[in-house]
């Protein structure tokens, strides 16, 4: 039966019409938020905003943020307004602003953009996701996870996987065949961190099919539906909420929680203690539970209000957390051991000289490679920091304002819900902090050089209180792969690969296309 007019079809176009301006009215509407606040946006286009390159995947996130930066910093800009689709974001080119919003003014932008929805998704409720109060009490919790001493008390787990390593390049060695490193490290990486997370022996080297490998690979390469979730987590998280979709398919959810269900499981059934992230996670659930670890406010209270982070983990939190560890510590190390190799094979007197140290250093320790002894590297420390510097895995921080915040010295009030993104991929590669930014150069890390230059100038691990949790275990495992594999072996290029290197559209953490392919050689004593 016809609505407005005679006609059904003609109904039907006025409907299709109205909607079709509908939604352009209020897109023209959402994309004038930063015209009516005064502040400069590159220019805007329907239906996404700014970001119609990332959304057809023509450009990776760190060229375009990295060229955002020079477009606009050239224009003597602090800030600009940007739209990630609906999203309003202020991108931030500013030192002193970076510095405002991430640490001095932190209680404005206390929480990270990451989708979190418990009920829906309970990996969500993890320590990258959660906001407010829940995030604050469980960072104070964990943090203690992750001190010098820590790790020293992981090391053995670190130099145990070490073994299979050294044991997989012999292999490779002795048949003199090419390999593609982010592949090989990539499952020393997470070797590590099953066993360290998860007390688990994923045997990844050995077995590049096993399940930690599988899930890794699948979380690190999202196919288009879970691509399209990702976006939309980020742009418009409420469609997620309202249509309960979860943000990690339910396989993932279901491999993950399960793991750490039978492990706790079979820990307290058997008395097990070892020092790994897991004990610590079971220590929260039993001391908490007999008062020894009290969060800020009572778990009662906080269950009231749904906003603490209550006094026992549940299974799903403990599993969250595990998760997290997983997700944000095997890629982004992984990353940066491929572009370090890269590096050092394209500037062989880097690889020579660092070699040189790290015999030098092992001699001087009985040969054993020890904390202490790793700790002693310093060109390697150099070159590590250097290669985060060029290639940031994470290119740029994010963070969403949680409180209105007016920007020093202008009328300018970033509202609440607003995102942040800070584009360090532009800051590391500015000539203003680093001359020739192309060339790699660890020297640029030296004591005196470092001491030269202006704070916020490298930040791959973030800053402030939502720094990096995982920083120290991940540059341990960065460089325990270094110091085995470059003491005893050379690298040269393999032709496979494209080089100069090209960056993957299709991935929010760098990684170049085709991947980085080694020649592997045995260096006579
Ligand atoms: C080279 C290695 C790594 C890099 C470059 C890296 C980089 C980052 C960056 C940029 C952030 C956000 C910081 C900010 O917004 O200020 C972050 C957060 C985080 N990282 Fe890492 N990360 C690395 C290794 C690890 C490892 C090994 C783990 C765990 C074992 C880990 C766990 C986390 C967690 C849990 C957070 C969230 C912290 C919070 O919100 O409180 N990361 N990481």
């Amino acid at each position: 039966m016809p609505l407005l007019t005679e006609y059904w079809y003609k109904d039907l176009i006025t409907i299709f019409v109205t909607v079709i301006l509908g939604a352009i009215l209020y897109l023209k509407w959402i994309y004038g938020y930063w015209n009516r606040k005064n502040v400069i946006t590159p220019t805007v286009s329907l239906p996404f905003g700014n970001a119609s390159k990332l959304f057809s995947q023509t450009v990776t996130f760190a060229d375009e943020f990295k060229d955002l930066y020079f477009q606009m910093k050239s224009k003597g800009l602090s800030y600009c307004g940007y739209y990630f689709f609906t999203q309003p974001v202020l991108i931030v080119f500013d030192l002193e602003l970076a510095k405002s919003i991430i640490s001095k003014d932190f209680s404005h932008f206390t929480d990270q953009i990451t989708y979190c929805n418990e009920k829906n998704d309970p990996l969500t409720g993890q320590l990258l996701a959660l906001k407010g109060n829940k995030w604050k009490n469980l960072r104070a919790k964990l943090t203690p996870t992750f001190t010098s001493g820590k790790m020293k008390m992981m090391f053995q787990s670190f130099i145990d996987c070490s073994h299979e390593l050294v044991k997989f390049m012999d292999g490779l060695s002795g048949i003199k065949e090419p390999f593609e490193v982010k592949e090989v490290v990539g499952r020393f990486t997470t070797d590590i961190i099953g066993t360290c997370a998860f007390g688990i022996e994923c045997n990844s080297l050995k077995n590049p099919n096993s399940e930690f490998r599988k899930y890794g690979k699948r979380l690190s390469q999202p196919n288009f539906i879970e691509t399209l979730k990702n976006i939309t987590a980020i742009s418009v998280p409420q469609v997620l909420d309202i249509l309960k979709i979860p943000l990690f398919s339910s396989d993932v959810a279901k491999f993950f929680i399960e793991i750490v269900k039978e492990t706790v499981d079979y820990r307290e059934k058997n008395n097990i203690v070892r020092n790994d992230f897991m004990h610590l996670l079971i220590q929260f659930k039993n001391n908490v539970a007999t008062g020894e670890l009290k969060s800020e406010k009572s778990g009662e209270e906080g269950e009231k209000n749904g906003n603490e982070i209550g006094n026992t983990l549940t299974l799903e939190e403990m599993a969250a957390q595990a998760f997290v560890f997983f997700l944000a510590g095997f890629e982004t190390s992984s990353t940066t051991l491929t572009f370090c190799f890269y590096e050092l094979v394209t500037n062989p007197e880097v690889q020579e000289k660092l070699r040189l140290e790290i015999k030098d250093v092992l001699e001087k320790h009985e040969g054993k490679l020890t904390y202490n002894a790793l700790m002693e590297m310093t060109y390697m420390d150099w070159c590590v920091n250097e290669t985060l510097r060029k290639y940031p895995p994470i290119p740029i921080l994010c963070r969403c304002c949680t409180e209105p915040y007016r920007i020093p010295n202008s009328d300018v009030v970033i509202d609440k819900n607003v995102h942040v993104y800070i584009p360090i991929i532009g800051i590391q590669h500015d000539t203003e902090y680093y001359p020739e930014p192309e060339k790699f150069d660890p020297e640029r890390f030296s004591f005196q050089n470092k001491a030269k230059r202006q704070h916020y100038t490298w930040l791959p691990f973030g800053e402030g209180p939502r720094a990096c949790i995982g920083m120290r275990f991940g540059l341990i495992q960065i460089k325990v792969a270094l110091a085995v594999l470059i003491k005893d072996y050379k690298f040269t290029l393999n032709s496979k690969t494209q080089s100069p290197l090209v960056l993957d559209p299709r991935s929010f953490i760098m990684t170049s296309i085709g991947g980085v392919w080694l020649n592997i050689e045995k260096v006579s004593d």
